[in-house]
């Protein structure tokens, strides 16, 4: 569940009168997500016609400087073409306003749902989906540093403390150490870096059938290495419930990647190596969330093993992981 914050109808209400989208039908918060809180608006819309939207209220994690980022380079992939929600500007045409001292933000509602299970297509669309954005955001002038990397994992795993890695599991303190150290000493400096989405889990992805109808949640985007991302989305969607590696899934996001944006030989030597980055990061902000969420938080806290396991993968099966596909 994530609503963090309560809003009245009569606050909503207000808030809505703001755009140029009829009057408040309905808000229903929205159980799915972790970092922000979600409501579907429903709107009277124009000539009778209803409208849907996403009012999205930043929480804690997401910085309100970094808003004009984040929704500036939704209205630049969108205008691309890219299948990424646009941001509804308020009568004054700003992108966000603040509503009980957070910013908040009217998305463009998109239709589709997030899978669990993907089949080898939708992988395949999935791959090229975000080869698509990091094309269509070559010409996005704005720039945001990667606030989840290497440093961010130093800091989270050391907020965490050894003690508190060994109540998650007795392996993870050493599986740790080693990994960050030897990240630390091979992370590659002369990788293309683009803007990249950096959490392209499945339910930041939004499907109908093969098709790709929303890429969402873009509240971790930033520039860096291009190829990271791939590597990131490969962590999310080619391992099974039960911790397996799915090769048809790999085979098939990485052939779509690669079919709308080839990767250089250096690009397919260095990802094993970036999902191993990739998993330790999500290794990371799962372990300080499992031992920092409050016990009556409203939020189903997310297991760190199943990254720590997927880590431990790449680190022995990498080249497998990848399979060097023909575009
Ligand atoms: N533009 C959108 N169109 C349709 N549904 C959306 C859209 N944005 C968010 N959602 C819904 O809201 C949920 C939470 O949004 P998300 O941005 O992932 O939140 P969080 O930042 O908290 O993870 C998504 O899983 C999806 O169901
Ligand atoms: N994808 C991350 C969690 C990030 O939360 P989100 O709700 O903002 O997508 C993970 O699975 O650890």
């Amino acid at each position: 569940m994530a609503v963090y914050t309560t809003l009245s109808a009569a606050e909503l209400a207000a808030l809505i009168a703001q755009y140029d989208v009829g009057e408040l039908v309905s808000a229903k918060g929205i159980a799915e997500g972790v970092s922000n809180s979600n409501w579907l608006i429903e709107t009277s819309g124009h000539g009778g016609q209803a409208e849907r939207f996403i009012l999205t209220m930043y929480e804690a994690r997401v910085d309100a400087a970094d808003l004009p980022f984040f929704l500036g380079l939704l209205d630049h992939l969108a205008a691309r073409g890219s299948p990424v929600p646009r941001t509804i500007h308020d009568r004054d045409g700003a992108a966000s306003r603040t509503v009980q001292g957070k910013a908040v933000a009217l998305i463009e509602f998109l239709p589709g749902v997030s899978v669990d299970d993907p089949s080898a297509e939708q992988a395949r669309a999935v791959g090229e989906a975000l080869a698509g954005i990091h094309i269509a955001s070559a010409d996005f002038a704005g720039q945001r540093a990667n606030g989840m990397s290497l440093p961010q994992w130093h800091k989270l795993f050391d907020d965490c403390g050894e003690a508190g890695l060994r109540s998650i599991d007795p392996e993870l303190p050493g599986l740790v150490r080693r990994e960050l150290d030897f990240l630390s000493a091979n992370w590659p400096e002369d990788l293309p870096h683009s803007v990249i989405h950096a959490d392209l889990f499945p339910d930041n992805v939004l499907l109908l059938g093969d098709q790709v109808c929303g890429l969402i949640d873009f509240y971790f985007a930033c520039t860096d290495i291009t190829a990271y991302d791939l590597a990131v989305t490969h962590s999310a969607w080619c391992f099974a419930k039960d911790g397996r590696f799915k090769p048809d899934i790999a085979e098939a996001l990485v052939a779509g990647y690669a079919s709308r944006r080839s990767l250089s030989a250096a690009e397919w030597s260095a990802l094993p190596l970036l999902a191993r980055g990739a998993a330790l990061r999500f290794v990371a902000t799962r372990a300080y969330d499992w031992l920092n969420t409050p016990a009556d938080a409203l939020v189903t806290r997310k297991d760190p093993m199943d990254f720590a396991r997927r880590l431990a993968f790449y680190a022995t099966e990498g080249e497998r992981a990848f399979p060097r596909v023909v575009a």
